[in-house]
């Protein structure tokens, strides 16, 4: 089966999954409703044997009017069990995705869940909410009664119960056999589905890069083509299953055709009654149905126990989690130790061997050419990537003993590309801190001096931003993301360029802010390419190809790092702001 090759499941693993869904109790349920939904089935043969034996006989109008009354009600309860079987069932379905749908989630964003798809484990997870609810789930159920039925054909008389265990026995090879062909075939979709889907979203997202650059027709002709290789296994393999389906249903027919010409032979020779043919023909309908049902099931079967192994994949790494002690607020200690980072099994690390230390109220501003691993070092410090050695601490714990809801309280992180939440200006700024106060808001905005900002959007604080905020310019979304980031009480500020679309008001705006939260008492780490804010740092870190060149006060980092004056040469002015970053361009 396609699992993404993640490996196995523990069979383990998957009970203990299952023992987290609510109502599963109703299961129980749901197969006595099926016992008696099967057994009330019975009603129409039997009713026909003592019509046709008893009746015919007899002539007696007063037991075919009670036997009539009998078999309507019986039939009514029947329908009633139904009823309730299938509600119970697309209840228990719609629990089984509650359920689960909060542990996948959580995979998806804190990278827990393994893989490159993430988003499709819930996509994967509604797939089998919905075979859970479908008619191939109550064919399953019914499947065990077959036996049943197949003893009393043996009972009405042999050559009954020959004929249909036959017929058992054709129409499960068929459906082993359309489970064999569309195996592959469904893998196969399910990986260029995977693909489709990823393409359309990097469309969708950079529609106007897109338009812009005028590929949308290209756009389209690669997801046309992708979309056809995606589908071209779903057909082959729906061809050959409607094959497979329409020689099922012929099957199935013939039976029944011999089932009547074989009772109708057996009532010349006198070996059974007339009533015996009839409840024999429709018996052995009842019995061959749902086997030639499961035929085409085979597919709906696969592609559930496709998403059923996708799931467990993405739940396992949540549920095997330990759960962390939560930690007392931090102070702002952050100590970098001989930290190295490299990517899958990469020789050439990202970073190699950092080590330095911030303190509550410092500022440290890192600086390097592109490429050097600046933002790399400050996803390692936000916790959202784990060092492959080395320790990073945040007031002596290490990064990943914090719980880390517990820890993004304490940090405020702004990565390069600012990334807001689609929503109102306020909901950008506070996220999904469901007790945030308008006070903190709006402190978060005036520290970030983005309110006058905000004040003057149309519905002010209510404005809605669109998606990853397009509805504003770059600079407001960089004050925005400011202003997420001071908002609330936070003990470590990891900013990311935080200037990069800032005009020098911005720019000044932005030291003010770091100088309060270094007032407040906050740590802050800035990635830089522009030399303003290396005047307010407490200390500057030099990164070159991942490796750390310098750490110190920025007089002196700068200093052993700027070229030799060439001998007879005037030199820089002495009183001049540095201009040029080392292994950076000139600054305008
Ligand atoms: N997810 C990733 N997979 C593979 N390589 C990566 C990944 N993220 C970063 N890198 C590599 O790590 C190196 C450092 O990247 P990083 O973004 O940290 O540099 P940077 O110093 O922030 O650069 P810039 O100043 O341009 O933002 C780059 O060579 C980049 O290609």
């Amino acid at each position: 089966m396609y699992s993404r090759n993640r490996g196995a499941i523990p069979a383990s693993g998957q009970r203990l999954l299952v023992a987290l869904i609510p109502g599963r109790f109703a299961l129980v349920w749901i197969v006595c409703f099926s016992v008696s939904v099967n057994l009330l089935l019975l009603v129409v043969p039997f009713y026909s044997i003592e019509v046709f034996d008893r009746v015919l006989s007899s002539g007696s109008v007063e037991t075919l009017v009670g036997l009539t009354v009998i078999a309507v009600g019986a039939l009514a309860f029947s329908a009633a069990f139904d009823t309730f079987r299938n509600r119970l069932l697309s209840r228990f379905a719609v629990g089984f995705e509650h359920c689960l749908a909060p542990i996948i989630l959580e995979g998806s964003i804190t990278g827990a869940a393994p893989g490159d798809c993430r988003q499709h484990d819930l996509v994967k997870l509604r797939e089998l909410r919905s075979f859970l609810s479908s008619g191939t789930v109550t064919s399953l159920i019914d499947a065990p009664f077959l036996p049943v039925f197949i003893l009393i054909l043996f009972f009405l008389h042999p050559w009954y119960g020959v004929i249909a265990l036959i017929g058992v026995g054709v129409l499960l090879a068929m459906g082993v056999a359309s489970h064999w062909i569309a195996r592959g075939e469904i893998a196969q979709a399910s990986q260029a589905a995977l693909k489709t889907q990823a393409l359309l979203d990097g469309i969708v997202r950079h529609s106007s890069v897109v338009r812009a650059m005028g590929w949308t027709r290209g756009a389209i002709r690669a997801f046309m083509s992708l979309n056809d290789e995606a589908l071209s296994p779903v057909v082959r393999a729906s061809e050959r299953i409607y094959t497979i389906s329409a020689a099922a249903r012929t099957v199935r027919t013939i039976l029944q055709i011999a089932a009547i010409g074989c009772g109708a032979w057996l009532v010349l020779q006198n070996e059974v009654l007339s009533g015996s043919l009839i409840a024999s023909s429709i018996l052995i309908a009842r019995t061959l149905q749902p086997m030639e049902g499961l035929v085409s099931a085979w597919r709906a079967l696969a592609s559930a126990q496709d998403a059923w192994t996708q799931v467990c994949n993405a739940a396992m790494p949540v549920l095997a989690r330990p759960r962390k002690t939560l930690l007392p607020p931090p102070s702002g200690i952050l100590q970098v130790e001989r930290v190295t980072f490299r990517i899958g099994g990469t020789q050439r690390p990202i970073l190699a061997g950092i080590s330095f230390q911030c303190r509550p109220s410092e500022l440290i501003v890192v600086i390097g050419p592109t490429g050097a691993g600046k933002s790399t070092l400050l996803r390692l410090m936000a916790g959202l990537e784990r060092p492959t050695s080395g320790t990073i601490r945040l007031d002596h714990a290490a990064l990943h003993t914090w719980d880390p809801d517990q820890l993004g309280q304490f940090v405020g992180y702004l990565p390069q590309d600012v990334q807001l939440l689609d929503g109102t200006v306020a909901e950008a700024i506070a996220g999904f801190d469901e007790c945030a106060r308008d006070e903190a808001i709006v402190a978060a905005a005036m520290l970030a001096q983005a309110h006058e900002m905000i004040l003057s959007l149309p519905a002010g604080y209510q404005t809605e931003i669109g998606r990853d905020g397009c509805r504003l310019s770059g600079g407001q979304r960089q004050r925005l993301g400011l202003a997420r980031a001071f908002f609330g009480d936070r003990k470590l500020i990891l900013l990311d360029e935080p200037n990069a679309n800032l005009d020098p008001d911005g720019e000044e705006a932005l030291c003010s802010a770091i100088q309060s939260a270094k007032a407040r008492g906050a740590a802050s780490v800035i990635v830089t390419h522009r030399p303003r804010l290396l005047t307010i740092a407490d200390a500057v870190l030099l990164l070159r190809d991942g490796n750390q060149i310098a750490f110190g006060p920025p007089y002196e980092v700068l200093r052993t790092q700027r070229p030799a004056p060439v001998p007879g040469s005037p030199g820089p002015p002495r009183n001049v702001e540095p201009q040029r970053l080392p292994g950076r361009r000139v600054i305008p």
